[in-house]
């Protein structure tokens, strides 16, 4: 069977009631072929609950990150356990801006892959190369090492509820969206390294999304790529954009 087509989206921490009702409302009046699509969103923690209660049961909810440990004295931080209390089946975890402003190693995001398998929960691992990364010819070395640390601690079985994310950082909020060709590259080199680092079987079942400024203007030929198996989304995921991606997969 071919890889779902999956179209996510991040708020990042962006959010508001109002902004919930219209964002969902909107999404609940649009359609998609279940089989081909999958619609993923990760609002910002506080309004989980009210997401997950209002979307349409096609909508997948995610969270953006959560910590290892179920319950404790850990101030600030999302349990596994909120997760599934709420009907929260997903969460991002690895994505750039953990890595960069909150300090998360590789292995922490490992660990945290790890973790949240373990508790049921799906995952979009995120890894992606600076620009001074890229310029220096790092791209391959520093994703490799990220995908890497995630896969020593999964079992070959555990990769089936893993979703990996390529998401340039050079490319993240900034307009300066890779071009087909660029995404393509690395996603194939993240496959060939699945296959030659954990099995033919995990390379090819396994998503890989792109994220970075992906818009309405240039999914189209993001998507005709033949390892781009979605988009992780940010600024346009808060926007009719979103839609209109989705949208444009369907068409
Ligand atoms: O997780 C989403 C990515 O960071 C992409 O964000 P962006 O679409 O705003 O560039």
């Amino acid at each position: 069977m071919g890889r779902k087509f999956l179209v996510g989206g991040n708020w990042k921490m962006n959010a508001s009631k109002q902004l919930v009702n219209t964002l969902v409302s909107n999404l609940n009046a649009a359609e998609w072929n279940t089989d081909e699509i999958e619609v993923v969103i990760a609002p910002p923690a506080p309004y989980l609950d009210l997401v997950r209660s209002l979307a349409k049961p096609e909508v997948y909810v995610s969270a953006q990150n959560i910590y290892f440990e179920k319950k404790g004295a850990f101030t600030g931080e999302i349990s596994s356990e909120f997760l599934k209390d709420l009907g929260i089946t997903w969460t991002i975890l690895g994505h750039s801006e953990r890595r960069e402003i909150f300090k998360e190693s590789d292995e922490v995001t490992a660990k945290k892959v790890a973790y949240a398998l373990g508790e049921g929960l799906s995952v979009i691992a995120c890894v992606g190369e600076k620009l001074e990364e890229r310029e220096a010819n790092q791209t391959a070395a520093v994703v490799f090492r990220q995908l890497a640390a995630i896969a020593t601690v999964l079992k070959p079985e555990d990769w089936t509820h893993v979703v990996v994310a390529y998401e340039p950082v050079w490319a993240i909020g900034t307009g300066k969206v890779a071009s087909p060709q660029q995404a393509q590259d690395v996603h194939a080199e993240i496959r060939t390294w699945l296959r030659d680092n954990v099995s033919e079987a995990v390379a090819e079942q396994t998503r890989i999304l792109y994220g970075g400024s992906v818009s309405a203007k240039n999914s189209a030929d993001l998507q005709t790529q033949i390892d781009i198996d979605g988009f992780l989304i940010g600024g346009a995921s808060l926007t009719g954009d979103f839609i209109t991606i989705i949208n444009t997969r369907s068409a």
